[in-house]
């Protein structure tokens, strides 16, 4: 039977249903803590006060009589269920690390697959995706949100144990179990809703809190440690840090500030509840109307009552927990994978055989006022080689990410073959695209892996592992590590190692070129000799041609040592191609090209002076 839909849709039966589906032993064992929880305490009590009730008769008649024996089971029951009571914290302790690891295991890898759920890179540059990404990633608060599972049964278990108390105080006087309770349920209201506001003025500051978070990160990434000491920024940090952050819980001290006349109406209500318990208690032992037993039982029972709707600081962190369920579910639900053309997309390999075309391309970043593509045509021809220049800014990542479809243009089309590349599939066509990007990953596992990531899960072929290796220019970095291919490249691991930017460069050359060797279509370099020394940048050079033969290349660069060697060059300018050809070709026509290439040459050229 399906559960009506405002339940359904409720983070608490949310995450209970995580919690179900992803391990129903664990569940079955918090159900069990929390009945535990319910009842046991509340079951200590009773059995405290049923002792002291015995102990009047016992005194008279002395132990060795029948009241000495019920006052001895009597203890002895109250003893063991004592005992029973102090497993409860252990028990729940491994419990709550047990449920807590799931629930995050699960968590973050619908976490990874959500975002990595959509072909493009849009989404990760949206801020109300990452806003809601720092929220379910437990980032607006000190909660982690795979808490909030074991949380939520322990507070379960402790409304039981508040209802518990309550009916027990019932068998005293009706109204007054039942006047406890509803009483409760009147408090728990408004101060649910103070921790609610709370929570949303939070949800109002995400940047300032995703900035303060920024600056965390920057204090521990060792990406950044270089910078922060040289440029002394420690203290710029801890500043920034601070601001924001205070910045982002300013709101949430107003919004306390404005609650507090709900709080005094709690108040009053709580004393006046409490009030008329203990008179009539008192009123009741006074007058000798209630046995002491009783009267010890349903004296302990009160603070129990309170466990119905008591705020504690188990309440703010598990409404806080659980604000960050609709983010999770909304990333799952909003980050939709690539569309499947109809009928399952053309194949794309073997793809191009005759050219790739952008045909009136235009783009603009979203959220920006100027297209950084401009109604730009471009053919790339099949199994050559095209050079993109232009200066910083012109557009050539952004042409890149059009072509490996991690972009789509707001205007034209870009064509496989004379077919948009929209009717294949998007995630076959990313894979056809071996890329070195500008800022290509460098991923802390062994060179072999780094190489073949284009390829998880099949074993690396090691010849023609070597060949790329070589054509490269990685072989020389590779031998130079402990454990050759199998050493992990980063230090931060036991036996890794750090490779400079250059080494790193040609590793990622060779990745690009394994993916090729597989099947991939298309090589995209992206400033590929950015970080290689002069002698290695030459080799590149020498082999440029070796590298490219026979593949569609696309080759962006300012080295126009690399560049000239291209079939075909082509000039990006102002969001459009101004000129192309062949080096020869454009040197010839003194445009932009031939302006840019000399004076490249001229720094390199030897200065007069130099030669007398
Ligand atoms: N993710 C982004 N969001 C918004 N604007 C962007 C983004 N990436 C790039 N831009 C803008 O688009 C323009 C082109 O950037 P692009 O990186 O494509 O240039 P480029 O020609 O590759 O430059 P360079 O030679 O410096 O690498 C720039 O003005 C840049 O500010």
């Amino acid at each position: 039977m399906r559960p009506p839909a405002a339940l359904r849709d409720s983070p608490r039966y949310r995450v209970l249903k995580t919690l179900a589906v992803g391990s129903p032993g664990l569940l079955t064992g918090a159900v069990v803590f929390m009945l535990a929880e319910g009842l046991i305490p509340n079951l200590v009590l009773i059995a405290m006060g049923r002792t002291v009730g015995a102990v009047p008769a016992a005194a008279r008649s002395g132990l060795g009589g029948h009241d000495g024996e019920v006052l001895l089971t009597r203890l002895t029951v109250a003893g063991l269920l004592y005992a029973l009571s102090l497993l409860r914290g252990p028990a729940e302790d491994v419990l709550t690390a047990m449920v807590q690891a799931r629930m995050s295991a699960l968590q973050q890898a619908r976490l990874i697959e959500a975002v990595c759920a959509p072909a493009g890179i849009t989404h990760l540059e949206d801020p109300a995706v990452l806003d809601r990404l720092a929220s379910a990633r437990g980032e607006l608060s000190a909660y982690q949100p795979a808490g909030a599972a074991m949380t939520l049964i322990g507070q379960l278990g402790d409304r039981l144990s508040g209802v518990v108390a309550c009916a027990v105080l019932a068998g005293f006087r009706w109204w007054l179990g039942l006047g406890l309770f509803v009483m409760w349920l009147m408090v728990r209201r408004p101060l649910r809703a103070l921790v609610r506001a709370r929570i949303a003025t939070f949800r109002k500051a995400t940047e300032p809190l995703r900035r303060s978070w920024y600056y965390i990160h920057l204090a521990f990434r060792p990406a950044a440690a270089k910078e922060v000491r040289v440029f002394g920024l420690g203290p710029w940090l801890v500043g920034n840090y601070r601001e924001h952050n205070a910045e982002a819980m300013r709101p949430a001290g107003e919004e306390i500030r404005r609650l507090n006349g709900r709080i005094a109406m709690s108040t009053v209500l709580i004393l006046a509840g409490y009030g008329t318990a203990a008179v009539t208690l008192g009123t009741a032992a006074y007058r000798h109307t209630l046995p002491l037993g009783t009267l010890v039982t349903m004296l302990t029972m009160l603070p129990a009552t309170m466990q119905v709707g008591g705020l504690t600081a188990a309440d703010i962190a598990l409404e806080t927990m659980l604000s960050s369920v609709p983010d999770l579910d909304a990333l799952t639900t909003d980050l939709r994978p690539a569309p499947v053309p109809a009928g399952g997309g053309r194949a794309v390999a073997g793809r191009p055989h005759r050219e790739i075309r952008f045909e009136g391309v235009s783009f603009r970043y979203p959220g920006a006022d100027r297209d950084v593509l401009q109604d730009l045509d471009l053919v790339l021809e099949a199994g050559r080689s095209l050079a993109v220049v232009g200066v910083n800014g012109a557009g050539k990542s952004t042409l890149i990410s059009l072509l490996a479809a991690l972009r789509t243009p707001t205007a034209g089309r870009v064509l496989v073959d004379g077919v948009p590349l929209e009717e294949f599939p998007v995630r076959d066509w990313q894979r056809h695209v071996a890329a070195v990007f500008q800022d290509f990953t460098r991923l802390p596992l062994t060179a072999r892996e780094n190489v073949t990531m284009a390829l998880s899960g099949e074993a690396a072929d090691p010849e023609v592992l070597a060949a790329v290796a070589r054509r490269a220019g990685a072989v020389e970095p590779i031998e130079g590590l402990p454990d050759g291919w199998d050493t992990i490249l980063s230090a931060q691991y036991d036996g890794g190692r750090d490779l400079s930017g250059g080494q790193w460069q040609r590793i990622a050359l060779a990745r690009a070129l394994y993916a090729v060797e597989r099947g991939a279509g298309v090589l995209v370099l992206d400033e590929p000799t950015a970080q290689l020394d002069v002698r290695a940048e030459a080799r590149f050079y020498d082999r440029f041609l070796t590298i490219t033969e026979g593949v569609t290349s696309l080759i962006i660069s300012h080295r126009f040592s690399t560049v000239r060697r291209a079939d075909r060059i082509a000039v990006l300018d102002g969001g459009r191609i101004t000129e192309s050809g062949s080096h020869d070709e454009l040197l010839r026509a003194g445009g932009t090209y031939a302006e840019m290439f000399r004076l490249q040459a001229a720094r390199f050229a030897p200065s007069r002076e130099a030669r007398r």
